[in-house]
């Protein structure tokens, strides 16, 4: 076997998990698949499972011709796998010979390693010319329905390119911080880009806090808010921080609520690392009480907006879910708005890209709150292209945009202010 065969059975297993069970990566990480395999391997694993569910549509149509029968989940994936490594240009010898060898140690799909064996060298022979040609793939009709309804077919081939092609590793800094070291591209927006980041933590600043980790569209929300040296500032639903850490370094007294309490212990890492504070409040947001001069609210929600990086969410979820967290964003947009204090601002947002879960919300609070309106003026500022302001005067973010610069998370946000 070779150097990445513990890297291949792991993959194997993930896709296993995913598409067999309907559980998402990250669940199987924070439940330790990746703990037994070196930082090599496990960073080997990780790009590859990635690449094999944003391929798998390509995968299984240059497999298709080459079996007659349905294969057992492990062995389709499996096959899989082989399929996106051979029309990457992988060399053929080493994959076939380590997939027959996972394969025929199969504790119950092991007589199939013969099969394995004549499907990969079909596929090394053919199936690099076949998959240039192949389109890119779709999203499961489940989700494709309504997003293409939303956005139309055209903007939906190109929100599915921008899927295919993943996302680049973006950065916030730390007010004053020097992130010339890091070299990239500072986006108008205010982060900086970087198209091959490799290990995260190894970058220059990482260790000294003066950044973290998050997409172009996730800083935005508090960019919106504009929390300010002194003010109370309420962030519900804030781990693992990204946002908390935006806000606390304005030097604005920050209350950080999420009920994950797995979660607020790396939101509290986070905050250890950067050298910035905020209260840390395990606990539900519909719980809250008291009165803020600003409150952010990063809903749950489908996250159908980071499926870039987050190519799982596709094939593990059946949107069943979706209807209870449209009814959980409005119930938290509601107590959320009672926090607010007369005078003071809010900033709604969700990763999605279902309208429910943003532009949606936001027309029914206006509607229920007479003391709520939209502030317009905050955005063009903050470097968006004013084509991306909708109807309602919220902020639209799809990963179709900004396709040279190499796109953008799908969000929603909109600053609310109350009246005095
Ligand atoms: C989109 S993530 C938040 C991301 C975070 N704001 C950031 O910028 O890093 C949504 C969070 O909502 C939390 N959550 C879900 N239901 C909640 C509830 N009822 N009350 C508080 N937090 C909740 C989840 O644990 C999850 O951490």
């Amino acid at each position: 076997m070779s150097d990445g065969t513990q890297a291949r059975r792991t993959v194997i297993y993930l896709l296993d998990q995913v598409l067999g069970e309907g559980r998402l990566l990250a669940e199987c990480y924070a439940a330790g698949a990746l703990e037994r395999l070196t930082p090599e391997d496990r960073a080997r694993t990780q790009r590859l499972t990635l690449q094999t569910l944003r391929s798998l549509e390509r995968a299984d149509r240059v497999l298709q011709k080459h079996l007659k029968k349905s294969t057992p989940l492990t062995v389709q994936n499996a096959l899989r796998l082989g399929a996106v490594e051979l029309c990457h240009g992988a060399a053929a010898h080493g994959v076939v010979n380590d997939m027959v060898a996972i394969i025929s140690k199969h504790r119950r799909h092991g007589q199939l390693k013969g099969l394995v064996n004549a499907v990969l060298r079909k596929v090394a022979e053919q199936g690099p010319a076949e998959w240039a040609k192949l389109r890119v793939p779709r999203l499961p009709k489940w989700l494709r329905k309504p997003l293409a309804e939303a956005w139309g077919a055209e903007a939906m081939l190109e929100i599915e390119a921008a899927h295919y092609a993943g996302a680049p590793l973006d950065i916030t800094g730390k007010p004053g911080a020097d992130l010339t070291p890091l070299g990239g591209t500072a986006l108008a927006t205010g982060s900086l880009r970087l198209q091959e980041a490799g290990q995260v933590s190894a970058l220059a600043g990482y260790g000294a806090g003066d950044w973290w980790v998050q997409d172009a569209a996730a800083a935005l929300p508090a960019q919106m808010l504009q929390a300010k040296a002194g003010e109370r500032v309420l962030d519900l639903c804030a781990a693992p921080g990204g946002k908390t850490m935006q806000m606390a370094a304005s030097g604005a007294s920050v209350t950080a609520v999420d009920t994950s309490a797995a979660r607020m212990e790396r939101l509290q890492e986070n905050l250890t690392r950067t050298g910035l504070t905020a209260d840390l409040v395990v606990g539900d947001a519909l719980e809250q009480n008291g009165q803020f001069d600003a409150v952010l609210l990063d809903a749950p929600c489908s996250a159908t907006g980071t499926i870039r990086r987050h190519p799982d969410l596709p094939h593990a979820k059946d949107g069943s879910a979706f209807g209870a967290l449209i009814e959980l964003q409005a119930q938290m947009l509601a107590h959320a708005w009672s926090l607010v204090k007369p005078g003071g601002r809010m900033v709604f947002c969700t990763c999605s890209l279902l309208p429910d879960e943003g532009e949606c919300q936001v027309e029914e609070a206006l509607e229920m709150f007479p003391d709520m309106t939209v502030d317009r003026d905050v955005l063009p500022p903050l470097g968006i292209d004013p084509a991306w302001i909708t109807e309602e005067g919220g902020l639209r973010l799809r990963p179709d945009y900004w396709p040279q610069q190499g796109g953008i998370d799908g969000f929603y946000m909109a600053l609310l202010r109350k009246s005095a």
